[in-house]
């Protein structure tokens, strides 16, 4: 007490001896994380080695995964990316990260990806408990009963290009696809999950759930970085952190509310019988409004900005190279002789040139470009070679693996014929654009169709020119955990095909 007093007696002297002691801890914390920890001896950018805030910080200008693909150029397949965080970018190691066995458990990031304060599918960390809630809903996303929704989809797509096609007139007046196709993919997804359509592709009118959805990504960000402002995020005083919590609370609302009326409703969606119809095999029970609502917006949000920047980004890849654009109308026209008809999903799943394309699109763009991250739980984890550390995260970014020169020469180019070799098993087990794994995409069939559907109606029905108005930067590819467009525009100009 006698050394103390002196100090808390002169404040100044209190704040000097506040900053040296926080000055030793973080000299201490960095020199540790710099040479003593275990993953000291990964390479990495000095700052992702010391703290957090190299990752954080490139988070938050949307653009991790090309920070973290720069790093692979710079340091190799491997990378430390935060101090307790290593990047891998090779085929192996999507193996041995998520397709061994039950795969490695989500890392603790995925918490941020709750709507409500319930586990989804997706968010869902423990292995147990993910495979009971992923079983009750297997059924419904299997290529039979996803093909059996091919008709009402097909009926989805004519509406959307139909809006296409008068807003274009006759080719004279450039028109901005993006919205279209979120619109088409919000619907099908929307259809999917609640049985109702969402309005917007006959009226032409924003859903508010498209608002909603895209709020969701900025409180996705905040609540990754500070886990608590998922409660109380829509009581601050600040609108840029208020109001997307406050439109994801509606949204959230607006979804209990469905869950509640469709439960008695016996026209109820597939995906919410299964939800509602049978015990959760892992909790031992039946899901709860809240339960089954979380799970719609799950798929909402996974289900329709995905799909939907694909085809944006397929678009905008083929309408810029006449090579490409020749070679798919050439295949389109001999398979399909009315432009306006949408394919048979059987005959369309086997279009050799257009499947190249949408495998392409999927490459180049992958619409979750960053880590899937998980956690290392066993001591003796092997990934690529490499003994990791219990603890420790690790992942593979899409946005890297689909840049692997040695796998896809000239990488940045869209180049669909690499897809059509006689030998593309090296291509194909690079690929990750649905993850791997047990926790890969379970909604693979449902945009696979969607993708094999739009594409040869688009390319069938329209003589399709790039507006001027359309620049390279509103293309380069945002990374906010999904990715999209940067500047949500695509403008083309539309003629209506012979
Ligand atoms: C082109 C479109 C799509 C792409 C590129 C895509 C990609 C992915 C990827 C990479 C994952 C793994 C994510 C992770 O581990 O963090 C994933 C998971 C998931 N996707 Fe998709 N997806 C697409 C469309 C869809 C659709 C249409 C639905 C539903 C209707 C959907 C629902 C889900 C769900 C629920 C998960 C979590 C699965 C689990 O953890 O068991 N996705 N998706």
């Amino acid at each position: 007490m006698a050394v103390i007093s002196p100090i808390l007696d002169n404040p100044l002297r209190a704040l000097g001896v506040l900053i040296a002691a926080y000055l030793i801890y973080s000299v201490g914390k960095y020199t540790y994380r710099l040479w003593f920890h275990p993953l000291a001896g990964y390479p990495g950018p000095l700052l992702a080695r010391v703290s957090s805030f190299w990752a954080t910080s490139h988070a938050r200008k949307l653009r991790r995964a090309h920070a973290i693909q720069e790093a692979h150029e710079q340091y190799g397949t491997v990378v430390r990316v935060s101090p307790n965080e290593l990047s891998f970018s090779s085929p192996a190691a999507l193996k041995d990260i998520y397709g061994h066995g039950q795969g490695l458990p989500k890392a603790d990031f995925y918490k941020a990806g709750k709507f409500t304060t319930e586990d989804s599918v997706f968010s869902v960390r423990d292995r147990g408990q993910h495979a009971g809630r992923r079983s009750l809903m297997a059924k419904t996303y299997s290529q039979g009963s996803i093909w059996g929704y091919a008709p009402l989809m097909s009926e989805k797509i004519v509406q959307a290009l139909d809006q296409l096609a008068i807003r274009s007139q006759g080719g004279t007046q450039a028109v901005n696809v993006y919205p279209w196709f979120h619109f088409l993919a919000l619907d099908v997804v929307f259809h999917f999950t609640l049985n109702h359509e969402s309005g917007t592709l006959r009226t032409g009118e924003e859903h508010p759930i498209i608002r909603e959805l895209e709020a969701f990504q900025a409180a996705f960000a905040w609540t990754a970085l500070l886990p608590p402002i998922r409660s109380i995020g829509r009581f601050l005083p600040w609108a840029t952190v208020r109001e997307p919590f406050t439109l994801l609370h509606n949204w959230i609302e607006f979804c209990v509310e469905i869950v509640r009326r469709e439960r008695g409703n016996d026209k109820r969606a597939a995906v919410m019988t299964s939800l509602t119809e049978k015990p959760d095999t892992w909790l031992r029970r039946k899901l709860t409004d809240v339960e089954v609502a979380e799970e719609l917006l799950a798929i909402m949000f996974a289900g329709s900005g995905t799909s939907a920047n694909t085809i944006v980004f397929l678009i905008w890849s083929v309408v810029r190279d006449k090579d490409i654009y020749n070679k798919l109308k050439a295949e389109l026209r001999g398979v399909a002789p009315d432009p306006k008809d949408v394919p048979d999903i059987t005959a369309a799943n086997k279009f050799p040139y257009t499947n190249a394309v949408i495998m392409e699109a999927l490459r180049r763009f992958p619409t979750i470009p960053g880590s899937q991250p998980r956690i290392a739980i066993d001591d003796d984890l092997v990934v690529d070679g490499h003994k990791i550390p219990r603890g420790t995260v690790v992942g593979v970014q899409n946005y890297s693996i689909h840049r692997d020169p040695g796998i896809f020469p000239d990488p940045e180019r869209f180049i669909p014929d690499r897809w059509l070799g006689s030998d593309t098993s090296k291509q194909r087990a690079a690929f990750n654009g649905f993850g791997t794994g047990p926790r890969a995409c379970i909604g693979r069939n449902l945009a696979m169709m969607e993708l094999q559907l739009v594409v040869p109606s688009f390319f069938r029905r329209f003589d399709v020119g790039m507006a001027p108005s359309t620049t390279d930067a509103d293309m380069v590819m945002t990374d906010g955990f999904s990715g999209g467009p940067a500047g949500k525009s695509l403008n083309l100009y539309l003629e209506e095909s012979r």
